[in-house]
């Protein structure tokens, strides 16, 4: 086993037979890498094998049907559907890339918002709605959209949890920050490559995550992800039924640069004949959009500037695009 990524247990934390323990892995984790393999989640098989299927046949579907379901012209944030090779992950860092060989399907909150705070015209855009295609053209789509959305909601705010113990903080510290979270749950297509890609041009191109942290689902057709550390770019290991958690820029601002939030890529695959299609499924956790995110440590002097994690999340999401 690849010893860069580490695998770690965290049902011990979920039932407290040994939270500590588990903590003290992440930490070690987190403060390396800022990547690490979790097992012992609780997500059950079915729920995981429903959405792999049902995103299958979403992007099976011909692409003049998948872009019903866009998101509609102008829009500041990422629903629905997005087109192969509009975007590309390496312009979020500055970098100048062609774009990225993949198509996506983006959804945010699917828990109700009829809270006032999701209503403040000043956060409009962050809580649009989500853009579904009709049931009819993606049977069972929208339901296993949905219950993985909150599976990874469970996940996640437990991954919090364990990071503020990490963190030497109380295990509840994140709590009111995360609680009304703007998450972005993407799933991904990467097509087989018919064509050989233009110089420069991969799967997915070197970036660090925007938010608080990844929960990236791809099994087994994960191979391909690699993280820039030691300087040389290391395989991520695919391991069955596991989830690979990654921190993200705000988490490693949180920290003050005391956790990694690590460069990492989707490389192409090395045959062009031989090539398969890829899939993967990632929840990008975003704490609460007007929470202030500034150093946590009394003690270090701040290396960021405080950030909200609305505006940080806007700022980048708009250099991902490819024209404009
Ligand atoms: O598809 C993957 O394995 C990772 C993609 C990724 O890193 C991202 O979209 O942020
Ligand atoms: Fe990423």
């Amino acid at each position: 086993m690849n010893q860069v990524v580490p695998v770690i247990d965290i049902q011990p934390f979920l039932n407290g037979a040994g939270k500590q323990d588990v903590a003290r892995q992440v930490a070690d984790a987190c403060e390396r890498i800022g990547f690490l393999v979790i097992s012992g989640h609780g997500v059950s098989t079915a729920t995981i094998d429903s959405l792999v299927s049902a995103a299958r046949n979403f992007f099976a579907l011909p692409t003049d049907i998948k872009k019903l379901s866009a998101s509609p012209p102008g829009s500041k944030v990422h629903r629905g559907y997005s087109g192969l090779a509009s975007r590309s992950l390496a312009k979020s860092t500055g970098a100048k890339t062609p774009p990225d060989l993949r198509e996506a399907f983006t959804i945010n909150r699917v828990q109700p918002k009829d809270d006032p705070y999701f209503k403040n015209p000043a956060a409009e855009h962050f809580f649009a709605d989500n853009v579904w295609p009709a049931d009819a053209v993606a049977p069972g789509f929208r339901s296993a959209l949905t219950t993985y959305y909150l599976e990874m909601d469970r996940v996640a705010t437990s991954l919090m949890r364990i990071f503020a113990m990490a963190l030497g903080m109380p295990e509840h510290f994140f709590d009111d920050k995360v609680d009304r979270h703007f998450s972005n749950f993407t799933s991904y297509h990467y097509p087989p490559l018919n064509a050989a890609p233009e110089p420069g041009q991969l799967r997915g191109g070197a970036h660090t995550d925007f938010g608080s942290l990844t929960i990236l689902h791809g099994a087994p057709s994960t191979q391909g992800l690699q993280v820039w550390t030691q300087g040389a770019w290391h395989d991520v290991p695919v391991v069955k039924d596991a989830f690979i958690v990654n921190i993200g820029d705000l988490m490693a601002q949180w920290t003050n640069d005391r956790w990694v939030s690590t460069l990492h890529r989707v490389v192409n695959p090395t045959s062009v004949e031989g090539s398969q299609a890829r899939y993967s499924f990632a929840f990008f956790h975003q704490p609460n959009y007007d929470v202030l995110i500034e150093n946590i440590d009394p003690l270090a002097q701040a290396r960021y500037s405080p950030v909200t994690s609305g505006d940080h999340l806007y700022r980048k999401l708009s250099a991902m695009k490819v024209a404009g």
